[in-house]
């Protein structure tokens, strides 16, 4: 256990976007009920997730991250998860074709329940209510009960965390994810979209490539017949990420078993605050989201103090810049890293630093800024002697329309057709595999 921590050292340091609830006795007792309640995920998938980062840190792997902003408990069906992890298992497959590298999968999902906002409140047409902060706190509707926070809101989130992370277990064990039936992983809609067109094409050639591999083995390869895949959210509410960080069996330390692989916002990442201090304690892998306004020396501070003992896999470092602001501002974080050989794993966010808005206010991301932050991270790292060795997306399987751009030439005009997000904007199908073939071209082994 890490010097001075402790369950509840978080505590004497100050907690930002932390919600208050009415009546604080409640909220204990919903707090202890979920003490009580099995985890979500185990010690072993967490030491197995991080011993996979480690193998993407030492260039041996890539990480593909994404999912939602914003989860919904109303999403939590059938075909909306199954359409998350199919276009993830088919971005992985067109990241496998183009690196000839294993590909580590980790959704945004079975949790990512909980929003950072920059303001506490909302107005609209006069009125005032408290900010939406995700399904985990109170609801989207603006209205005053909606708003209201809840805490049976946290049990109501866990449930769902599990009902999905079931599905999700079941779909990458069994007949779902054998590599011999990609069918499975179409998506109703796609048939003639261009990037679909593509995706047939390689998955034709998988055809080829297994048929062979079947005839020169003597059994079936295990490995083909399923895939990992890992969870991750935003650790954001304290009170309820504390009510699942649970002490091993094994006697290996504590671990949030809320999620594989918990990440500390942009908003909450301050060296001396609550959120720093909480995951500095827990043996999961953790990522940390770097902003425009970060200071080289200030991140190698939050990586030494997260990493003392320089673990692999343990520190993987997400910036979310902005493009136009990545070769200004890149390569002194990445040289502050080299030079205190912190070993941590780079990821580009291409997201959060391009939010928009339109001129009706609408929030939006374009395309072309989310693939033109991607690109110049690759480049930046590359002629930093450094690898780009993942990438974090806000996603979804489902046809939306809230980034513009992309092959079919979404504009802000297109935007009402299917807005269904809660927070922030999401690639579609379309614009994510569009995506995954612009980094299949750049990724190379180290
Ligand atoms: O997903 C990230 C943040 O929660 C989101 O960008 C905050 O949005 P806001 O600036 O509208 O509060
Ligand atoms: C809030 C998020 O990002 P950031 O902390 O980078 O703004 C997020 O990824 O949901």
């Amino acid at each position: 256990m890490p010097a001075n921590w402790n369950i509840d050292s978080w505590k004497s340091r100050p907690a930002s976007q932390q919600p208050s609830y009415l009546d604080p006795q409640e909220l204990n007792e919903v707090l202890a009920a979920l003490r009580l309640l099995p985890p979500l995920v185990t010690s072993w998938e967490v030491d197995s997730l991080k011993q996979q980062l480690a193998k993407a840190q030492a260039g041996e792997a890539w990480l593909l991250q994404g999912g939602d902003c914003a989860e919904s408990l109303d999403d939590c069906q059938s075909e909306s998860i199954a359409s998350k992890l199919k276009v993830l298992l088919q971005m992985s497959l067109v990241l496998i074709f183009g690196s000839g590298q294993r590909i580590v999968r980790l959704g945004r999902i079975a949790g990512q329940y909980a929003k950072p906002r920059s303001s506490d409140t909302e107005s609209r047409d006069g009125q005032t209510l408290p900010s939406y902060r995700g399904d985990l706190i109170n609801r989207a509707p603006f209205s005053t009960d909606h708003r209201r926070n809840d805490p049976q809101l946290l049990l109501r989130g866990y449930e769902r965390s599990a009902l999905t992370l079931n599905f999700i277990r079941a779909l990458s064990e069994g007949g779902f994810a054998d590599l011999h039936h990609t069918e499975n992983w179409k998506l109703t809609f796609v048939e003639d979209r261009p990037e679909f067109e593509r995706y047939r094409e390689l998955v034709n050639s998988l055809g080829d490539a297994l048929k062979f591999i079947d005839a020169i083995s003597a059994k079936p390869i295990a490995e083909l017949g399923r895939v990992d895949f890992f969870t991750s959210h935003e650790a954001l509410h304290l009170d309820y990420e504390q009510s699942l960080t649970r002490e091993s069996v094994r006697g290996t330390g504590w671990y949030n078993l809320g999620t594989h692989f918990p990440w500390i916002g942009e908003r909450t990442r301050s060296i001396t605050g609550a959120h720093v201090e909480m995951l500095r304690g827990i043996r999961n892998p953790i990522g940390i989201k770097i902003g425009p306004t970060a200071k080289p020396e200030e991140v190698v501070d939050l990586v030494r103090l997260l990493n003392p003992e320089n673990e692999p896999g343990r520190v993987t470092l997400i910036h979310r810049v902005g493009q136009g602001k990545v070769e200004t501002i890149l390569p002194a974080l990445i040289e502050a890293i080299q030079d205190c050989r912190s070993q941590v794993l780079w990821v580009c966010d291409p997201m959060h630093g391009n939010t928009v808005s339109t001129t009706s206010g609408q929030k939006t991301r374009r395309f072309d800024d989310v693939l033109a932050e991607l690109r110049s991270a690759f480049a930046v790292h590359r002629s930093c002697g450094s690898r780009l060795g993942g990438v974090h997306l806000e996603l979804t399987g489902e046809d939306v329309t809230e980034c513009v751009g992309g092959s079919s030439g979404l504009t802000e005009d297109d935007l009402h057709t299917a807005y269904n997000t809660h927070c922030d904007p999401r690639l579609n199908y379309e614009q994510a595999m569009e995506i995954a073939f612009s980094i299949a071209n750049e990724i190379k082994p180290f």
